[in-house]
C-alpha cells in the first residue's frame, strides 16, 4: 500500500512540473520561437512515428469570414455513417432527411477502424472549443469538429491515390440513398410563375413501387434492370464513345399496363428525380430548352401520352381554322387567332427532337428521357428512332406469370387451387394489370383471398362472354370489369392524365 501512494504522489510530482515548465513556457518564451520549437518537435516526432494524419475540417474558411460546411467532410460522414453504427462504442443519433428514421454516427473523441485492399486505417472525429465564447449569428466561434484519418506511411499511395476517391464514391451513394427524392412538374409559363421565374415546382417523390412489383415477362424485366444500371453507371463509357450520357425509353402499350408504374420503378430503382414534363403547358422552343437546363443530373425527364401533346401544336388548331373560316369576319378571326397563339405551345417537332438529342441534352448529363404513348403508330418515326429513344419497350396484357406476381404483391400467395382456372382464363383473354390488381384489392377487413380470386374469375368469365359477343376488345376498362372500349376515349382523356395526376391518384 505504502509503495502505491509513493508512486501517487511522485506522478503528481512529475504532472505539476510538466504544468509549471509549460506555463513558464506560455509566459516567457516569445511566440514566434514557442512556435519554431514546436515545429522542431513535431519534425522530431515524425521520424520516430511512422503513422501518417490527413485531417478534414467540418467548416471551410476563417473567423472573418462566413464558414461554409465542407462537403468533403460530409461525404466521409456518410462513408463512415454504416461503419460507425456497427463499430463505434458512443454514437449520435440524428434524424434523417424527411424525418423518417435515425441515422447513427459516432460521437465526438471516438475512433472507429476501417479496412481497404487489406491496409488497416482509423477515423477519428475531434472537435476544437473555443477559449472564450462570444455571441455570433454564424458558427465562426463555435465548435468545430474534424475527422482525422490516420494510417501506417507504407500505405501512403493506396491512400492517396484509391482509399480516398472509394470514400468519396461510397460516401456520395449513401447521401443519395438517404436523400428524399422528388416529382417536379412544370409550371404553366403565364401566370403567377412567370414572375417569380420558378420553371419547375416539386412535391416529395414517396412511392413504393418497385421492379418487384412489376407484372411482366421476368426476362424483360431483367433485361430492363441490367439495362438501366449498365446506363447509371457507364459515365467513363460514354465519355469514352462521345455520347451524351442519357437514355431514352419509349413505353408504349394500353392504358393500364404499367407504363407510369415502370418510370416509378426506375426512380426507386436508381434513386432519381422525377420531371414529369406537360408539353401543352410549354410556350416555345426556348421555354423548352430553358426548362430542360433547369433540371439535374441524375433524373428522369417524363412526357406522357407524347402522341396527344404533339397533336394539340398542329393538327388540331388547323382543324378548328379551317372550320371557323367561313363563319366569322377577317377581323375577329385574326383576334381568335392570335388569342388562341397565346394560349397554345408553340413546341413543334424539331424543338422536342433538339430537347433529346441537341447539344442542350448535352448539359450536365445523367438523363434518362421517358415517353409513354398508348398509340405507337402515331408518332413520327423521327421522334422514336434509335439513339433518341434508345429503347423501346412494350407493356402489355397480364400474363400468367404477371398474374402469379400481382398475387404475390396483393395476397401473399404463391399458389392455390384455383391459380389453375386463371391460368385457362387469362390465356383465352386480354386483361390489363390494372384490372387484375383491382380484383386481386381485398374489400373486406379479413382481407379473404379466395374471394379476390373468385372476384378475378367472374371479370375474367364476364370478359370471355363480351370477347364472344362483341369480338376482341381494343383496350380494357380499368374499373375492373372488362369492356368492349372505344379506342377513341382514351384519346380524348390522354392530356388530363399526367404524371402527377398518377402520382397522387396512387398516393
Ligand atoms: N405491370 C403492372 N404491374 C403491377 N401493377 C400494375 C401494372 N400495370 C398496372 N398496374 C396497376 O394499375 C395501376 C395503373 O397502372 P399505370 O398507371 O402504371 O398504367 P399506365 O400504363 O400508365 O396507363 P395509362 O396509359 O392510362 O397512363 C397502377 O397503379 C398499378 O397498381
Ligand atoms: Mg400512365
Amino acid at each position: 500500500m505504502f509503495w502505491m501512494a509513493e508512486f501517487w504522489m511522485s506522478m503528481g510530482t512529475m504532472m505539476g512540473s510538466i504544468m509549471f515548465v509549460s506555463t513558464m513556457i506560455q509566459q516567457f518564451v516569445p511566440r514566434q520561437l514557442r512556435n519554431y520549437l514546436s515545429m522542431w518537435v513535431q519534425r522530431l516526432l515524425a521520424l520516430t512515428n511512422p503513422y501518417i494524419e490527413i485531417s478534414f475540417d467540418e467548416y471551410i474558411g476563417n473567423e472573418f469570414e462566413y464558414l461554409k460546411q465542407s462537403k468533403t467532410y460530409t461525404t466521409i460522414e456518410a462513408y463512415l455513417s454504416p461503419r460507425s453504427s456497427k463499430l463505434a462504442k458512443r454514437l449520435k443519433a440524428q434524424i434523417g432527411k424527411g424525418n423518417k428514421n435515425l441515422v447513427l454516427c459516432m460521437d465526438d473523441y471516438e475512433e472507429i477502424p476501417d479496412e481497404f485492399q487489406g491496409a488497416k486505417v482509423w477515423w477519428f472525429l475531434g472537435k476544437t472549443v473555443p477559449q472564450t465564447q462570444s455571441l455570433s449569428y454564424y458558427p465562426v466561434f463555435g465548435e468545430r469538429r474534424h475527422l482525422t484519418l490516420k494510417f501506417h506511411r507504407k500505405n501512403r499511395d493506396l491512400v492517396a491515390e484509391s482509399y480516398l476517391n472509394h470514400v468519396i464514391r461510397e460516401g456520395k451513394a449513401t447521401m443519395m440513398q438517404n436523400q428524399q427524392r422528388k416529382l417536379y412538374s412544370n409550371n404553366p409559363s403565364r401566370g403567377y410563375y412567370e414572375y417569380s421565374k420558378k420553371l419547375w415546382s416539386h412535391v416529395v417523390f414517396d412511392h413504393p413501387l418497385t421492379f418487384e412489383h412489376l407484372a411482366m415477362d421476368p426476362v424483360k424485366k431483367k433485361e430492363i434492370v441490367d439495362d438501366l444500371i449498365t446506363f447509371s453507371t457507364g459515365k467513363d463509357y460514354y465519355v469514352k464513345v462521345g455520347k451524351a450520357w442519357k437514355r431514352g425509353y419509349l413505353l408504349y402499350g394500353p392504358p393500364g399496363t404499367g407504363k407510369s408504374s415502370m418510370i416509378a420503378a426506375m426512380a426507386n430503382l436508381l434513386h432519381y428525380d422525377i420531371y414529369d414534363l406537360e408539353l401543352t403547358a410549354v410556350k416555345d422552343n426556348t421555354e423548352l430548352r430553358r426548362l430542360l437546363t433547369d433540371t439535374s443530373s441524375k433524373s428522369i425527364i417524363v412526357i406522357e401520352d407524347i402522341d396527344c401533346s404533339l397533336e394539340l401544336t398542329g393538327k388540331r388548331k388547323k382543324k378548328k381554322k379551317e372550320k371557323d373560316k367561313e363563319e366569322k369576319d377577317p377581323i375577329r378571326e385574326m383576334a381568335d387567332e392570335e388569342e388562341e397563339d397565346s394560349k397554345n405551345s408553340k413546341v413543334t417537332l424539331s424543338g422536342l427532337l433538339n430537347f433529346i438529342d441537341g447539344i442542350w441534352s448535352a448539359c450536365g448529363g445523367e438523363r434518362i428521357i421517358v415517353f409513354t404513348t398508348n398509340h405507337i403508330e402515331k408518332l413520327d418515326p423521327a421522334l422514336i428512332r434509335r439513339g433518341r429513344m434508345d429503347k423501346h419497350i412494350e407493356m402489355s396484357y397480364c400474363d400468367f406469370e404477371g398474374f402469379k406476381v400481382l398475387a404475390k404483391n396483393y395476397l401473399d400467395l404463391d399458389s392455390h387451387y384455383l391459380f389453375e382456372t386463371i391460368r385457362h382464363l387469362i390465356d383465352e383473354n386480354q386483361i390489363t394489370p390494372a384490372d387484375v390488381a383491382e380484383n386481386l384489392m381485398p374489400k373486406t377487413i379479413d382481407r379473404d383471398s379466395e374471394a379476390c380470386l373468385k372476384n378475378l374469375i367472374q371479370a375474367l368469365e364476364k370478359a370471355k362472354e363480351d370477347k364472344r359477343t362483341f369480338g376482341n376488345p381494343k383496350f380494357s376498362s380499368t374499373n375492373g370489369i372488362q369492356g368492349f372500349v372505344n379506342s377513341q376515349v382514351f384519346t380524348s382523356r390522354g392530356k388530363s392524365h399526367s404524371m402527377i395526376g398518377w402520382f397522387l391518384r396512387d398516393v
